[in-house]
């Protein structure tokens, strides 16, 4: 679904060229979630803005789906942190949009909008406008309106990252849900590595700044309910945690010198 090869992307600034991703490799296969994980300030956000066709220009090649990738794919949803929301519309509006906009007939729009509506736990909000919801409640309804439109791949960049620990468990089990569900291939940008380790097939760490993939860990068990209670998932949250320590311990960084 996703292939990434040489990625290099440098943005001009007016104190001289910035290098985000120095030269980043790695494939998704279709239907599989992957995680990227890495420091502040590594590219994550933008590798998914890439992938999301919003930055023309890079070098390397980026295919989605076999083709080059373009913006305004129609099947690439894209969710972000602040979830995007309009504060005019309620939950159920807010969620039809896209469907509206393509001109989905009324009777299928608000069959799968409140179908989503449900399996979001949204049903009994779908009155309310956004000010009225907590932070969890309005990144579902980011969530359901993305998944209204019925993509094949979903970029989320930090989506549940201003959330209670609670809170965004509940959310990583309800996107494991939908994934087991409509297999959508997911891409998530995170700086939680149980976040990563409990959702990610395929865990991508970058180093600092410019990103470059440190490892591509696969991780099998992401996407089973009981995952997060096996030993192995603790294992392999100590595994990332030393890989993101020693990635972060760059060449000539501060961390690397008190090695
Ligand atoms: N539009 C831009 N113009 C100039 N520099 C940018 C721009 N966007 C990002 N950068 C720089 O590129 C680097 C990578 O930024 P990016 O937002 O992709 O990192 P990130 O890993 O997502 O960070 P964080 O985890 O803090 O969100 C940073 O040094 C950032 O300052």
């Amino acid at each position: 679904m996703i292939l990434v090869e040489g990625l290099r992307v440098t943005y001009q600034t007016a104190g001289g060229p910035v290098a985000a991703l120095g030269g980043v490799s790695f494939r998704v296969a279709a239907g599989e979630t992957c995680c990227v994980i890495g420091s502040s300030g590594c590219g994550k956000s933008t590798l998914l803005s890439v992938l999301a066709g919003l930055i023309p220009d890079f070098a390397g090649k980026v295919l989605v789906a076999g083709a080059p990738v373009a913006p305004g794919r129609r099947q690439t949803a894209l969710i972000l942190q602040d979830y995007g929301l309009l504060p005019w519309k309620n939950v159920f509006a807010n969620v039809a949009l896209g469907l509206e906009i393509r001109k989905v007939p009324r009777p299928e729009r608000e069959a799968r909008v409140n179908r989503l509506l449900r399996e979001l736990g949204l049903y009994e909000y779908r009155r309310l406008y956004p000010a009225q919801l907590s932070g969890g409640q309005r990144q579902r309804v980011a969530i359901a309106r993305a998944l209204a439109l019925e993509p094949d791949l979903l970029l989320m960049d930090e989506p549940f990252s201003s959330l209670d620990a609670l809170t965004r468990e509940a959310l990583q089990e309800s996107l494991r849900e939908i994934w087991t569900r409509t297999r959508c291939t997911i891409v998530l940008v995170t700086h939680s590595i149980e976040e990563a380790v409990f959702l990610g097939r395929q865990i991508i760490v970058l180093s600092p700044r410019p990103g470059r993939v440190v490892a591509a860990l696969p991780n099998p068990g992401a996407g089973r309910q009981d995952w997060r209670r096996d030993p192995e998932f603790l294992r392999l949250c100590s595994f990332l945690r030393e890989k993101l320590a020693v990635g972060a311990a760059a060449p000539g960084t501060a961390a690397a010198g008190r090695r």
